[in-house]
C-alpha cells in the first residue's frame, strides 16, 4: 500500500470509482475534507471516516482512507478487491505481491513517498497450516517490496510487523524492544516465523542505497497485538460463530494470564505516526526500529471478549480448564486437520499456537513508541463492536429452542473425554 503526492479531491471526481465511491462515502457516513497539503502532523482517521456500526475494521482500507482523509493520494494493493467501495482519492490495484511483476506494476507512474507493507498470509485457523503459502506471501513478498522499494527511489517504507515476532510461547510481562528473535525452530508456528523473517529483512533494509536518487530507504517495523474494532474480519466472526453454535462453553488458563489488543483505529495511528518519525524533519528517528503498538491495557484474553458473549444475550462459560489439556486437543485437531486436508480441509477448532496466543501471558511496554513516535492509545468501548453484531443480524433470539445447544454439548464431551483419555492412556500403559 502506497501513499503518494497530496492529491485533491477534485482529481478524484474524475477517478476510477466516482460512483460507487460517493455511495461508499454514504454507507460509511465518510466526509470529505479539504487537502491538507500531505504533510499534516494530526493525520487521524477521526469518527467521521468509517463510522460504525457500517463499517469494517480492515487495517489497509481503514488506513488509506485516514491518509486519503488529509489529502494524500493512495494506491491500495491488494490480492482480493476491497469488501467495500473504496473512497475517492483511493486507486485500487489489484496484484499478487508473491509476484515481483505485480508489486513494480504498481509502482509505475507513480511518485511514491511511502509504501505501507501490510499483506500477510497465515495468522490464524486452517490458514496458519499452509506452510507453503505462508513463506511465499510472508518472506518472498516482502522481499518482492523491499526490492521494488529500492528500484523505483521510494524513500519510506512502514512494515506491519506482529509482537509475535519475538513470542513462542514464554511467559512476557512488559516486554519492550529489546527482547531478541527466537531460534527459528522455536517458534510455534510458521506464520510467526516468517514474520519474524522478514521484520529483519526490512529492518536491515534500513539504509540501503535507492537506484534512482542519492537517498536511501528508511525502514520501520510496528509489532501490533492482536487487532479489534467494529466489522473486524479474522478473529470476531470466528469467536461469534462458535459462540452461536453453542461451542463456546468453557475458556482456559489462568484468569490472571493477560494478553493485549489494539483498536484498529489506534494501529492507523502509528502507521502514520511511524511514516512520519522516518522523515528528515524527525531526524529519521524511526530508522531501522520496531515497536510495539497495542491498547496499552493487558487483559485476560477471554475477559475482553466477555462484553461480546453477554452483549448478544449468551451466557459467560463458567467452566475453567487447563491450558495443557486444550493444548493436547488443539495438537490432535491439527494432526486430523493434516492427515484428512485434502479431503475435508475444515477449521480447526483452535490451533496449538492460537492456545499460546490466548493462554498464556504475553504484553509489551509501549515507552518506545510514545517516546519516538508520540504514540498514545486512546481507549475504546467494546460495545461498538457488540453493535456492529446486532445491525448484522448476530445475537441470541430468547425465542430459540435450546435443542441444537445440546446436541453440541454432547459432542464436546464426548471431545474432551476422547482428548482425556488420550492424554491419560500413556500413564495407565506405564501403570
Ligand atoms: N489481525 C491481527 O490480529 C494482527 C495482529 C498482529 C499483526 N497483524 C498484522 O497486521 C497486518 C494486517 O492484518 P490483517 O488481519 O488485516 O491481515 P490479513 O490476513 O487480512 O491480510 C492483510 C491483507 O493482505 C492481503 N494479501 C494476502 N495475500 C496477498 C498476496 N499474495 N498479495 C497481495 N495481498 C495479499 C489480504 O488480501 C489482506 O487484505 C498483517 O501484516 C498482520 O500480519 C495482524
Amino acid at each position: 500500500m502506497v501513499d503518494e503526492k497530496p492529491t485533491h479531491h477534485k482529481d478524484a471526481e474524475t477517478s476510477e470509482f466516482p460512483r460507487e465511491a460517493r455511495k461508499w462515502h454514504q454507507e460509511a457516513g465518510l466526509t470529505a475534507r479539504a487537502p491538507s497539503g500531505g504533510g499534516g502532523r494530526h493525520m487521524s482517521p477521526g469518527p467521521s471516516c468509517l463510522a460504525p456500526p457500517r463499517r469494517r475494521c480492515l487495517l489497509p482500507p481503514l488506513l488509506g482512507c485516514a491518509m486519503n482523509q488529509n489529502g494524500i493520494r493512495v494506491l491500495l494493493f491488494d490480492i482480493r478487491s476491497p469488501a467495500q467501495t473504496i473512497p475517492e482519492g483511493i486507486q485500487f490495484i489489484r496484484g499478487d505481491i508473491r509476484h515481483l511483476s505485480d508489486v513494480e506494476k504498481a509502482f509505475q507512474d507513480v511518485d511514491v513517498s511511502c509504501v505501507f507493507h501490510t499483506a500477510s498470509y497465515g495468522m490464524s485457523g486452517r490458514e496458519q497450516l499452509n506452510r507453503n503459502l505462508i513463506e511465499e506471501v510472508n518472506v518472498r513478498g516482502t522481499d518482492n517490496v523491499l526490492q521494488a522499494c529500492r528500484k523505483r527511489g521510494v524513500p519510506r517504507l512502514v512494515y506491519t510487523s506482529t509482537c509475535n515476532v519475538i513470542f513462542g510461547g514464554q511467559v512476557i510481562r512488559n516486554g519492550d524492544e529489546s527482547l531478541p528473535y527466537l531460534p527459528l525452530h522455536l517458534y510455534p508456528d510458521h506464520y510467526s516465523r516468517t514474520k519474524a523473517v522478514a521484520e529483519r529483512k526490512v529492518l536491515e533494509a534500513n539504509g540501503s542505497a535507492l537506484e534512482r536518487s542519492d537517498g536511501v530507504l528508511r525502514t520501520c517495523a510496528l509489532r501490533p497485538a492482536g487487532i479489534y474494532g467494529p466489522g473486524e474480519q479474522r478473529h470476531l466472526p470466528r469467536i461469534v460463530n462458535y459462540i452461536e453454535k453453542g461451542l463456546f462453553k468453557f475458556v482456559f488458563g489462568d484468569p490472571k494470564n493477560l494478553v493485549e489488543f489494539v483498536h484498529v483505529d489506534n494501529l492507523v495511528q502509528a502507521h502514520i505516526l511511524a511514516s512520519e518519525a522516518l522523515k528528515a524533519d524527525k531526524g529519521h528517528i524511526a530508522s531501522g526500529q520496531p515497536y510495539f503498538i497495542s491498547d496499552g491495557r493487558p487483559v485476560n484474553n477471554f475477559e475482553f471478549f466477555r462484553p461480546l458473549v453477554e452483549g448478544l444475550g449468551y451466557t459467560f462459560p463458567s467452566i475453567r480448564l487447563p491450558v495443557t489439556l486444550i493444548y493436547c486437543f488443539a495438537f490432535l485437531t491439527e494432526m486430523a486437520h493434516f492427515v484428512l486436508r485434502r479431503l475435508y480441509n475444515f477449521q480447526p477448532f483452535l490451533t496449538c499456537t492460537e492456545v499460546y496466543k490466548t493462554g498464556v501471558t504475553h504484553y509489551f511496554s509501549l515507552e518506545k513508541a510514545k517516546k519516538e513516535l508520540g504514540y498514545e492509545a486512546q481507549a475504546f468501548d467494546f460495545q461498538e463492536v457488540v453493535e456492529w453484531f446486532k445491525a448484522h443480524g448476530h445475537g441470541r433470539n430468547p425465542r430459540s429452542r435450546d435443542s441444537e445447544g445440546l446436541v453440541w454439548d454432547g459432542l464436546l464431551v464426548l471431545l474432551l473425554v476422547t482428548v482425556v483419555f488420550m492424554w491419560l492412556y500413556p500413564v495407565i500403559l506405564s501403570l
